[in-house]
């Protein structure tokens, strides 16, 4: 297996700020599984979305790639009330008429790369540091407002690594290191996090090395959703991945009463004040989202035998309801702050 799970559960039992509420878990699992099938939550789900690619070709796989190895720390410096909104200046990309930020920023920066002839997908194109300048990688990410996208300097460290090893060890694509994993999505996290160190999710805790995984874990979790579970996308060990350790999923299972914070640590986030990354509340935090996952996920196994259900799809359904409640809310949001970790791991 990956370590993940084995991970979340030590770190569960160990933590001092961040505890589980077991019965807040069953009643989440309840109406979690309702509102999924409402929805008829699915692997069809993730092409829905407006900059997700739904072509079904390598090309698609290399574009999952770029968006994962790029996929993280997007929270604003200035955006103080969280509303993901661009009239408060935070980074914002403009693409399709729209204003994108977040996560959506970092698609839709890729996708108008690409519009403008850049092929920001391709592994060789990110070595090649005359084509690829630092300027373009600047140019790609380019803000319609005072925010600049976050972590610059390490997004373009992190594709020059990938380049390297995608073009010296799987033939120029991430289509090569799924041939070698023969269909398994653990094979293909632990070949992810040994080739490409920026994946390598893992933090020192209470004397153990705990692994998180949060980026290796999407990326597959990605392609099996993209793919629709078959051809790149189909692997026979899928159930074994669990949730991905980020920082707004910890906020809704907060508002869902399954994660309970020390008063201490409620105070610090509520003051949007910096967590170092691998300060043990930040890994108790992460641990704690991943194990309250796979508890509600055992939850709903136990109410309904036999349901097609994983941490995957539960994953992206709370993701994308944390995303729904904050477009809704806005400056009104009442649930707790994201915690703000610069890492380039999530
Ligand atoms: N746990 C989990 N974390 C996820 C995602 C996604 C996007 N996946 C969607 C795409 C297709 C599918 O339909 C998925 O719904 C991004 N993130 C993380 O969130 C953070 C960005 O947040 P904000 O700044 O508020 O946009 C950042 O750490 C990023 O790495 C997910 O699904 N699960």
């Amino acid at each position: 297996m990956t370590g993940v799970r084995e991970s979340a559960k030590y770190i569960f039992e160990n933590a001092d700020d961040v505890s589980i509420d077991l019965d807040a878990c069953q009643r989440a699992a309840a109406s979690i599984y309702a509102s999924m099938l409402e929805k008829s939550y699915s692997t069809e789900t993730w092409s829905s979305h407006v900059l997700n690619p739904d072509s079904k070709e390598p090309a698609t796989v290399d574009w999952i790639f770029v968006v994962d190895l790029l996929n993280f720390s997007f929270w604003s410096d200035v955006d103080d009330k969280d509303t993901g909104r661009s009239d408060t200046q935070r980074f914002t990309v403009s693409w399709l008429g729209q204003q994108w930020t977040g996560y959506w920023s970092l698609c839709a920066a890729i996708n108008r790369a690409l519009a403008e002839g850049i092929p920001i997908t391709t592994p060789a194109f990110w070595i090649d540091k005359e084509k690829c300048s630092d300027d373009v990688i600047r140019h790609i990410f380019r803000s319609e407002t005072a925010e600049q996208v976050p972590m610059l300097k390490e997004r373009i460290a992190c594709l020059r690594e990938a380049g390297e090893a995608l073009t010296t060890r799987f033939g120029g694509s991430f289509v090569g290191c799924i041939a070698e994993a023969n269909e398994s999505a653990v094979e293909l996290v632990k070949l992810i996090v040994d080739n490409f160190p920026c994946f390598r999710d893992e933090s020192e805790y209470k004397g153990r090395t705990v692994k998180i995984y949060k980026r290796a874990q999407i990326l597959v979790s990605d392609i099996w959703a993209c793919f629709n579970q078959q051809s790149y996308g189909k692997f026979t060990d899928i159930d074994e991945i669990t949730m991905f350790a980020d920082y707004r999923v910890p906020q809704i299972l907060h508002s869902l009463g399954c994660l309970k914070y020390s008063d201490s640590l409620t105070s610090h986030v509520q003051s949007l004040q910096p967590i170092p990354h691998n300060d043990p509340r930040e890994v108790e935090l992460r641990g704690c989202s991943i194990w309250s996952v796979e508890l509600i996920k055992e939850e709903i196994m136990k109410q309904h035998p036999g349901t097609k259900i994983n941490a995957i799809l539960i994953d992206f359904y709370l993701w994308d309801t944390a995303k729904e409640i904050q477009n809704e809310m806005g400056e009104k949001q009442e649930a707790i702050q994201c915690h703000r970790t610069r890492s380039v791991f999530y």
